[in-house]
């Protein structure tokens, strides 16, 4: 019998990472944070919460990772929303029976402090994920100055199969 059978749950962890650049918004889980100094070089909108989420999502099922699914060279992906692919992990994680049950992400920025905002980004995952804000944790870190030109975030995710619900 499969590890599947026995416990129907499974662990996804995903990262992402964007270079800043003056004259960019920062977009982290679908929220602009508008006293950004710098926002993310990307061919979407840059949102690296949702892309470290969705590839936590991903690698819970081992279904790869969002390049896969959103090539950066496809045009049509250009300027994407980040909660459409998103949408999209989700999807694909549904249709092997599986929910996320909770998630945790830590974004790691210099500037600006993001402390102010937990609640609302906590709550803007929340609601894009299907869960309440209590099932999903965020916490910020700084790189103390050791990367001061990236954004970067990691996510574990823990997913449940319909079967043991
Ligand atoms: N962009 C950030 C980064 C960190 N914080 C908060 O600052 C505290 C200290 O972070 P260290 O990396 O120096 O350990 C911690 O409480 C973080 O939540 C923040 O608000 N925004
Ligand atoms: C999202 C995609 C596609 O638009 O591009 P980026 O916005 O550059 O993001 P990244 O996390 O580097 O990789 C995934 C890409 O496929």
């Amino acid at each position: 019998m499969t590890a599947a059978a026995l416990l129907p749950l499974r662990i996804g962890y995903g990262e992402d990472a964007h270079r800043l650049e003056v004259g960019r918004p920062l977009i982290l889980a679908a929220t602009e944070i508008e006293d950004a100094p710098r926002g993310s070089v990307a061919h979407s909108d840059g949102d690296a919460v949702l892309h470290a989420v969705s590839d936590a999502l991903l690698s819970g099922l081992a279904l790869g990772d969002i390049g896969q699914y959103f090539p950066d060279t496809d045009p049509q992906w250009a300027g994407l929303a980040s909660g459409h692919i998103l949408q999209r992990c989700l999807e694909l994680v549904a249709e092997q029976g599986y929910r996320p049950l909770n998630v945790a992400v830590v974004v790691t920025l210099d500037q600006p402090k993001l402390g102010v905002r937990r609640g609302q980004i906590a709550q803007a995952l929340a609601s894009l994920l299907g869960l309440a804000s209590s099932e999903v944790g965020v916490s910020f870190k700084t790189s103390e100055g050791l990367a001061p030109d990236h954004v970067q975030v990691r996510c574990t995710v823990l997913l449940g199969h319909q079967s043991g619900q």
